[in-house]
């Protein structure tokens, strides 16, 4: 099956693909390309650690109005759940769940519950807790990263192997990465550079979601 841009964009693939907006500029940018992405998009996370939690609501609603369905949008770093507007689920870094004293089981009724780890020892605390998946990284040198070294594939593998809970690989991934990550054991990659580093994030995406459908099987 080849997916083109302007078709196939409701392709499912088992392979998890997250795209993680931060740093895109202004609500318009992020809205703009949002827009013309999401079909091809399992979950777009509205990250933007420069701005307050009230802003990143304020994202996750405009976006929805775009017409991105709320079951594609994840919002970062929040815990206030009530106010959600039913978005697909929240994703913690770690500061934010080792901090946390709300009770994952509870919120987890309402949400899906992502966290951020980079160690066996944090994915399996996380999934103690709880919590749905986790997206390890980073894998590869990212700018995103700058200065820290990568953890690499074996690691990916090492947390895979040790916890049930989907592990979402990230950190300077991009096509050609695809199939390594699947036969680590990844259920789902993530991405920002990809796509908002792209003079074209509409091909940047679908060209990956080509290459996920291309690893299915
Ligand atoms: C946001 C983020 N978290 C990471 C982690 O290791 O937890 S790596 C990362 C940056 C990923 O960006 P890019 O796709 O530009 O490499």
């Amino acid at each position: 099956m080849v997916i083109t841009e302007e078709h196939d964009s409701d392709v499912t693939a088992s392979f998890e693909l997250h795209v993680i907006s931060q740093g895109v500029g202004n609500l318009h940018n992020f809205v703009s390309v949002s827009k013309d992405i999401w079909p091809w998009v399992d979950y777009i996370h509205i990250r933007e650690k420069q701005q307050p939690p009230e802003q990143r609501w304020e994202w996750a609603n405009k976006l929805h109005e775009s017409g991105v369905p709320s079951d594609r949008i994840v919002v970062n770093g929040v815990h206030e759940v009530g106010q959600g507007g039913g978005f697909a689920g929240v994703h913690w870094g770690q500061a934010d769940f080792s901090q946390s004293t709300i009770s994952i089981g509870d919120m987890r009724k309402r949400i899906r519950i992502g966290v951020s780890v980079h160690s066996v020892d944090e994915a399996k605390a996380a999934e103690q807790q709880g919590v749905d998946y986790v997206i390890f990284g980073h894998i590869y040198n990212s700018n995103s990263k700058p200065g820290i070294k990568p953890r690499g594939l074996k690691q990916l593998a090492e947390v895979c192997a040790t916890v049930n809970v989907p592990v979402i690989a990230i950190g300077g991934i991009g096509i050609e990465h695809v199939r390594d990550l699947r036969s680590a054991g990844a259920r789902g990659l993530a991405v920002i550079s990809h796509i908002w580093a792209s003079e074209h994030p509409k091909q940047a995406v679908s060209s990956l979601k080509q290459a996920i459908v291309e690893s299915e099987g």
